[in-house]
């Protein structure tokens, strides 16, 4: 039996429709959510993420700006900049695509945004939020993947979840998110033994661990939810996830694609995390 497919374009989708209501209620108010994006550098796929971000909020008529700086930007300039957004108050979330330039210390650069406009969550002090079951914003990504699993009507309680990779920006808030929710949790990284040992008890596997087609069918436990939160971009230009799709359908429950998985998913929770931000100033 070969697994659904957990389409997250189309639920990206529908969330948007559903924030109609949201959105014109602020309007009425006079209130129209509003992002600025600050790319430093010339990364390609950083500009294709930007763009995107961009231009699903003016889809919504909302505002977005993308304001974007050579790598040569010296990191006081950067946070001066970040400082007058925080000051700003038709700008209701700020975001710093990542990754910066190896020169910018990039924790000092986010926990220079005020935490209340830190619509991706990364702030220290919204970490922590986030890890005391008290969050203000819930990082884009981990959160679209919990939207996901809801929407499967995955149980959580009781499982097994196996969450490889422990980024601050995935990794971690994912394993505090499926915790909350009732799930037995491990964190795998790269340096954890006998990989496959974890992956094929896991109810619910999350893979984050940048590196292509990494986890394959034989790792995965019949029936299993596997998300796939990788995207590499092969020599062939073609983008392939961290997990190997065409063996791991074959065995999972269900499935994410890569693309038209996770990554609408992140981008819809920017629009939902922006959307709160500008509610809180009612
Ligand atoms: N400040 C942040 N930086 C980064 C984040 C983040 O959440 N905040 N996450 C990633 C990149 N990212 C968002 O910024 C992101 C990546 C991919 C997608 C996406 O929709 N991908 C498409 C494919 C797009 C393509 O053709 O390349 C898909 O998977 O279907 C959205 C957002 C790192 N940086």
């Amino acid at each position: 039996m070969t697994a659904r497919i957990i389409d997250g374009k189309k639920l990206a989708e529908t969330i948007k429709l559903n924030l109609a209501d949201r959105i014109n209620a602020l309007k009425e108010k006079d209130i129209i959510p509003g992002l600025t994006v600050i790319l430093v550098g010339d990364d390609p796929a950083s500009q294709v993420y930007v763009r995107n971000k961009a231009n699903t909020f003016t889809k919504l008529g909302l505002n977005s700006s993308v304001e974007q700086y050579p790598a040569s930007l010296s990191e006081e300039a950067l946070c001066n900049r970040i400082r007058e957004l925080n000051n700003d108050p038709s700008v209701h979330g700020i975001l710093v695509q990542l990754p910066l330039p190896a020169n910018l210390d990039a924790n000092k650069v986010i926990e220079t945004i005020s935490p209340e406009k830190d619509v991706d969550g990364f702030h220290i002090s919204n970490a922590g939020a986030l890890m005391t079951g008290r969050p203000l914003f819930i990082p884009c990504t981990p959160y679209g993947v919990m939207k996901m699993l809801e929407s499967e009507k995955v149980e959580l309680r009781g499982a097994e979840a196996v969450v490889i990779g422990a980024s601050n920006i995935v990794g971690k808030p994912m394993a505090l998110l499926l915790q909350k929710a009732g799930a037995t949790v491990t964190i795998c990284n790269s340096k954890t033994k006998d990989l496959a040992a974890h992956t094929r008890r896991a109810d619910v596997l999350v893979v984050a661990t940048g590196r292509a087609e990494m986890i394959t069918g034989d790792m995965i436990k019949p029936g299993a939810i596997v998300i796939d939160v990788g995207i590499n971009r092969g020599s062939d230009g073609k983008l392939k996830g961290d997990v190997e799709f065409s063996s791991a359908k074959e065995v999972a429950g269900a499935i994410t694609p890569v693309p038209g998985g996770v990554g609408p998913m992140t981008i819809v929770m920017l629009l939902v995390n922006t959307i709160e931000a500008a509610e809180r100033k009612l």
